[in-house]
């Protein structure tokens, strides 16, 4: 087991993953005429030259914990400790570039199973200790950050050694899962059995069953297989009043669903230890293919038929103008100026690209569900660039963000921000957080490139997915985007929803009583008071203050 986390995206983010491709020459000075890059990079900084504190964890604590897991499961070393000090936000990342302040947890704490996590929750409440659980740590809304609340010390739960399939039941088609298991792991536990979960978010190779859980993901075939809370059949949590087990049946009116109180629940009403998952046979045909649609409103419109049709493919994933742009400039892969002069010759002026994606159990079905699919397409101004471009997009669907590293080092900032709302609101709402950020980063410099893509659709509206580039502000980067951020959130909320699949973390935390209301804040605080009344769980993330109200 390491006791280090690589808070990069490259390489090392995960054993098996592939490494980011490099960015062309061609790429490079494209981006810097359109954002203005700096002249100088700005490479990260080590981490023996981070400023850490000593660990604040009492001997007394320390040795208890050690007896509840084992002593080489409990890590005060400063390389362990800074692991899990944070996620992947921006701002997690450039904290880590400029030596600004974060949190770095007292302790790391690794336990074995259920059980152990529950001594452990115990302990914590003995000895008055504050908890963030942590499973691939690649939280973007600082859901990891090492807060301590009023707690003299904090330690970080890290699930990771939870990671075995405890059970198969392939008549009900459910799995249970340890919370640690992380995706890549599953899906090959699955597959032993024939069966998949079908789970597919960009932070795949790292995330894990329990953060997903915590944080009711969604992945790139949601359209197809749901998103996490809907794959959730039971779950299990250590709270410090108690082991708490979820789900009899697959559907119940036995009062409000309180799985759905435990999904989502960013570790502040429990530590998920383990999850029984609706799992279904794996895949025998697929099929990827791209299209290019001319415009987006005509491509969301498009969209929003397929959805209220039915006939969405697994995998249905729209792109403005923008990124279509910045997909072909920097790919490397396409010729981006042919490729623009051909779809012109065709009549997009505004290109769009749109991926689809079918997996099926057998030729004929996928046949027959891609042909809907593409009925669904008629009368839509649409060229097809076919296959190749569809697989290279499935094929390289995890390794895009590992491109965030090289584009840090060279001075740029960025970040994303995603939300969702309903059909009738999605083009004010793209438009006005597009309107935000480029108000808020670009006064003084020259425009970020704000670019959107749907990726998750509904009968009743979409999420938009933003991600931003502009040239990072060296004198005040962390302000910046806190700025930029602030400004979309601001617009957000008035159209959408705070967040779609990133969770509330602390990000998100200032906008949520508009999002669920006064009431909806009170209802959360009196769970919180219920199952910890100490408020040791996840001090400063979703609930604003666990004993007020
Ligand atoms: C490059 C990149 C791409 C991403 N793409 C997507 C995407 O496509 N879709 C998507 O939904 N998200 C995405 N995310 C966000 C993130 O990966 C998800 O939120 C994921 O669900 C977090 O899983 P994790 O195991 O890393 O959790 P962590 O980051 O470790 O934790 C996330 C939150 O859940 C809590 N938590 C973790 N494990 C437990 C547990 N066992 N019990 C209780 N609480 C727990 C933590 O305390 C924290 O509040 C992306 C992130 C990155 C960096």
């Amino acid at each position: 087991m390491s006791e280090l986390i690589d808070h990069t995206l490259r390489a090392g983010w995960t054993p098996s993953g592939a490494a980011a491709a490099p960015l062309s020459t061609r790429a490079l000075r494209w981006l810097r005429d359109r954002i203005g890059t700096p002249e100088e990079t700005t490479p990260a900084v080590p981490a023996s030259l981070l400023d850490v504190p000593e660990s604040a964890l009492a001997e007394q604590a320390r040795a208890d914990l050690a007896g509840a897991v084992g002593d080489q499961h409990v890590l005060t070393a400063v390389a362990a400790r800074l692991g899990r000090a944070g996620g992947l936000s921006y701002s997690d990342l450039i904290r880590r570039r400029d030596g600004g302040d974060f949190a770095v947890p007292d302790a790391v704490v690794l336990p074995a199973d259920a059980d152990e996590v529950q001594r452990v929750v115990d302990l914590c409440v003995q000895h008055d200790l504050a908890v963030v659980p942590f499973g691939g740590g690649t939280s973007v809304v600082g859901g990891v950050s090492a807060l301590r609340g009023d707690k003299s010390a904090v330690i970080a739960l890290d699930l990771t050694r939870l990671n075995r399939m405890l059970s198969v039941d392939p008549v009900s088609r459910i799995a249970v899962l340890e919370a640690g298991v992380r995706a890549p792991e599953a899906e090959a536990l699955l597959a032993g059995h024939g069966l998949t979960l079908g789970h597919f978010p960009q932070s795949y190779e790292r995330a894990t069953i329990g953060g997903f859980a915590a944080t009711r993901s969604a992945g790139q075939a949601s359209s197809g297989y749901g998103r996490f809370e809907s794959m959730v059949d039971g779950v299990r949590l250590a709270t410090p009043v108690g082991d708490w087990k979820l789900g009899v049946a697959p559907a119940s009116a036995a009062g409000p669903d309180l799985r759905q109180l435990a999904v989502g629940s960013e570790g502040a009403l429990g530590v998920i230890t383990e999850v029984a998952l609706r799992v279904r046979p794996a895949p025998t045909a697929h099929r990827y293919e791209a299209w290019v649609l001319d415009g987006w409103q005509a491509g969301a419109e498009a969209v929003r038929a397929l959805a209220q049709h039915r006939a969405l493919a697994d995998v249905t994933r729209l792109s403005d103008v923008d990124e279509t742009e910045v997909q072909f400039e920097l790919s490397g892969a396409l010729k981006a100026r042919a490729l623009q002069t051909f779809l012109r010759g065709k009549g997009i002026i505004e290109p769009c690209l749109l991926i689809l994606g079918w997996e099926a159990q057998s030729s004929g079905e996928l046949k027959r569900r891609r042909a809907a699919t593409l009925r669904g397409l008629d009368g839509v101004r649409a060229v097809r660039l076919g296959r190749k471009v569809g697989e290279s997009w499935r094929t390289h669907r995890f390794a895009g963000p590992r491109q965030r590293d090289t584009l840090l080092d060279l001075g740029i900032c960025v970040e994303t921000l995603e939300t969702a709302a309903h059909w009738s609101k999605l083009g004010d709402l793209r438009t006005a957080v597009r309107s935000a950020v480029v108000r808020a980063i670009g006064a003084d410099r020259k425009a970020p490139i704000v670019m959107c893509h749907i990726s998750h659709a509904y009968e009743t509206g979409a999420s938009l997915y933003f991600t931003v580039l502009a040239s990072r502000d060296p004198e005040d980067p962390l302000g910046q985007w806190q700025r930029a951020k602030a400004a979309a959130s601001e617009a957000i909320a008035e159209h959408g929803t705070i967040t779609h699949h990133h969770a509330v973390g602390t990000d998100h935390l200032p906008w949520l009583t508009g999002e669920i209301g006064a009431i909806g804040i009170s209802v959360l605080a009196a769970a919180k008071r219920a199952v910890d009344p100490t408020g040791i769980l996840n001090p400063g993330k979703l609930i604003p203050d666990a004993r007020q109200g």
